[in-house]
């Protein structure tokens, strides 16, 4: 079942005489249990998508539910029905993590006992109990984005909007926070995440939207937008010891790129022995150095199809 539903939103800023067309006829749906990603370049429009899910922006035209209630006739039902972890950081000033998730705990309306116990229970999955009691200005900027994160899931709403999560989170509290992005879904949670690490969202996101100048490039599975865009594609990745000239595309390979060192070939699946080989001897000329065969990534394939709407636009 959707908890979120846009339909035909359109929003356009208008600053000093000039119009930002800032979301375009956009639609989409987010269903109960799911981590949906929301993807885009800057300026794409997704921070404006979601300030009207918080009715905190009104839409021109178009409608938005969230759970069955209309947000743009009840602007504040928005801010109830979903939790937010905001783009900025929070400043906390003196307040510490624990203050302030258990404040916001407290304002979405549960008890005293539960707001302890997921706070405890937060803060051990995303290891920062040690700041836990720290005042937020002498805190990091990764540990503030934590507890922005905590405060937000402290208490989740229907939905929860995550804007950027893991901006400057360490490696290691960025797979503890994927873990708990995952867990927010298990009562049915919807969660939104925007984000421009789609490397690390891969392997964390059930469906996703990529928007591309206010628009809905493409909407759906990742699994299944990646296997129609990438088909049964592989590519090869090495490190380029030599320049361009050195390098012919070989004819089993789709394409080859080289950028700043790092040559790219992309091939077909059923040829990887072929690619294999190649590389080897490539390696054996001393024309590169290491080397690695793996799946098209959801990262290659935004890349791809913002290339592809690009060229539509120039052509
Ligand atoms: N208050 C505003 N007044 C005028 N234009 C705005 C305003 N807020 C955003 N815009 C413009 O609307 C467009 C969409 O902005 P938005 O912040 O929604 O993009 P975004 O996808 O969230 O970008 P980013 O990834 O950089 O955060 C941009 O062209 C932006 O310059």
């Amino acid at each position: 079942m959707a908890v979120i539903e846009l339909d035909h939103v359109t929003k356009t800023y208008k600053s000093r005489g000039r119009k930002t067309l800032a979301n375009n006829d956009v639609s989409l749906s987010v269903n109960e249990g799911e981590v949906f990603g929301l993807f885009g370049h800057n300026g794409a429009g997704k921070t404006t998508i979601v300030n009207q899910l918080l009715g905190l922006l009104r839409p021109d035209s178009g409608s938005i539910m969230i759970a069955g209630k209309d947000v743009v006739k009840e602007p504040n039902l928005g801010r109830y029905l979903c939790s937010v972890q905001p783009q900025s950081r929070t400043p906390l000033g003196e307040l510490t993590p624990r203050a302030v998730t258990q404040i916001m705990g407290k304002l979405r309306g549960i008890d005293d006992a539960e707001v302890e116990r997921r706070t405890k229970e937060l803060f051990g999955k995303l290891d920062i109990e040690q700041w836990a009691d720290v005042q937020g200005n002498k805190l990091s900027g990764g540990v503030l984005r934590l507890t922005g994160f905590c405060m937000a899931a402290v208490a989740p709403g229907r939905a929860v909007i995550l804007d950027e999560p893991t901006n400057d989170v360490d490696p290691v509290r960025r797979r503890y926070l994927w873990s708990a992005i995952r867990d927010l879904t298990r009562d049915g949670t919807a969660v939104v995440v925007v984000t421009h690490a789609i490397r690390e969202a891969e392997s964390a996101v059930d469906t996703i939207a990529i928007l591309n100048e206010g628009k809905v490039l493409v909407q759906g599975n990742a699994r299944e937008i990646k296997d129609r865009t990438a088909g049964d594609q592989m590519k090869l990745e090495a490190v380029a010891k030599a320049g361009e000239e050195q390098f012919v595309k070989p004819e089993w390979a789709e394409s080859l790129k080289l950028a700043e060192a790092e040559l790219v070939l992309t091939f077909p699946r059923d040829l990887a022995t072929e690619a294999l080989r190649w590389a080897g001897e490539q390696r054996d000329r001393g024309l590169v150095a290491q080397y690695s065969l793996t799946e098209i990534t959801l990262e290659d394939m935004y890349i791809e199809l913002i290339g592809k709407a690009v060229d539509g636009v120039q052509r």
